[in-house]
């Protein structure tokens, strides 16, 4: 194997959406063919026990790509050294949990996170948080990792960026690949916004193939935003392989590049949109050369600017609700 491992740590790595995760990454899904990867899987003591089993499935896969396998309950463990980081665990809401609480105990694992990734990691990591509250703890791990490079820690709202895709493609009857120019923004809660206005497919605008503006308005936007809800009241369980999906793309395209299409993600906002700077935001970007870029001065409408506006006035308070955990 000619190329040196790449280091990626997983945490929640005991979790559904691990399972989902870590077997795609050891096949080389995310950073190619011909790159070998080394994993740090990350998860609290009382996991370990069921890490242990998810090891011993990924030694009986025997990928070729896969050279070592480390656990352990400590960050500054997992994080040692690492090129790439999925931070996927995170504390879920129990029964009596307010939002509040919620946003709080997440903060504090974040800002742990954060702080151990400030100290060990290398400074060309690429870290991506799925764990939800995601944008805020995104806000939260970023304001812990002052030494890191700005852009370093982004957040997952490609899911939402795929179930939009997925649904405007059978609508307009279309391959998912011939949409291009889609973006959702905004916070991963159902504010996010859907936003069609620039999409094409195949050179034609996607709002003109599918002539419909009642269905994006009434339907697409609020099921997209829901969809979350929708697969758990299915499922019994969220979503886990969509989720680690997404993540595996978000990843991808971050790495490897978008070609030249929009893709959506999480990341520190430069003040354009009205969107306060600093603040973890969905935002169209483009990935080229390992480094993503924000598609600015898009003209908004009046819909759309509406829609951007609520959801970037939940994540003002969200990151209100946190700053005294980090300023701690
Ligand atoms: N951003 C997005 O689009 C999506 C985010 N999610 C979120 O992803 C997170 C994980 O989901 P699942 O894998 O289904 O949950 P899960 O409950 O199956 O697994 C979570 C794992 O994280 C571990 N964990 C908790 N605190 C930790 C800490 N401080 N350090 C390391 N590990 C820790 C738990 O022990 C558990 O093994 C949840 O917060 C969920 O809401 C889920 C779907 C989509
Ligand atoms: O609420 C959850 O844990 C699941 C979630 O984020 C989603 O499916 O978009």
């Amino acid at each position: 194997m000619p190329n040196t491992p790449i280091k990626v740590a997983v945490s929640g790595a005991a979790g559904q959406i691990a399972y989902a995760l870590l077997f795609r990454l050891a096949q080389g899904d995310v950073f190619g063919p011909e790159t070998p990867i080394d994993l740090r899987l990350l998860d609290l003591p009382q996991a370990l026990p069921a890490l242990k089993g998810v090891t011993m499935e990924l030694d009986d896969c025997a990928f070729p790509l896969l050279t070592a396998i480390r656990t352990t309950d400590d960050p500054r463990v997992a994080f040692d050294d690492i090129d790439a980081a999925f931070l996927v665990g995170s504390r879920p809401r129990s029964k009596g949990m307010e939002r509040r609480d919620l946003l709080a105990a997440n903060a504090a694992i974040f800002k742990t996170q954060g702080a151990a990734l400030d100290a060990v990691a290398k400074r060309s990591v690429k870290v991506l948080v799925v764990g939800n509250p995601a944008n805020t703890n995104a806000w939260v791990a970023i304001q812990s990792a002052p030494n890191l490079p700005e852009g370093a820690i982004t957040s997952m709202i490609r899911l939402d960026h795929n179930r939009a895709a997925a649904q405007l493609a059978r609508k307009a009857g279309v391959s998912v690949d011939a949409i291009d120019h889609l973006a959702v923004w905004g916070n991963h809660s159902p504010t996010m916004f859907t936003d069609w206005s620039h999409a094409s497919v195949s050179g034609e605008r996607l709002a003109a193939r599918i002539g419909d503006d009642g269905w994006y308005r009434d339907t697409l936007i609020p099921e997209v935003a829901r969809r979350g809800t929708a697969v758990l009241e299915a499922r019994g369980a969220s979503s886990a392989a969509s989720a680690a999906n997404a993540a595996i793309d978000h990843m991808r395209d971050w790495v490897q590049g978008s070609d030249g299409r929009w893709v959506s993600m999480g990341i520190p906002a430069t003040g354009e949109y009205g969107i306060p700077a600093g603040l973890v935001c969905g935002v169209p970007a483009v990935c080229r050369d390992g480094r993503y870029a924000p598609v600015n001065s898009l003209d908004l409408d009046v819909f759309t600017r509406a829609g951007l506006a609520a959801s970037v006035q939940e994540l003002i308070g969200e990151r209100d609700a946190a700053l005294s955990i980090v300023s701690t």
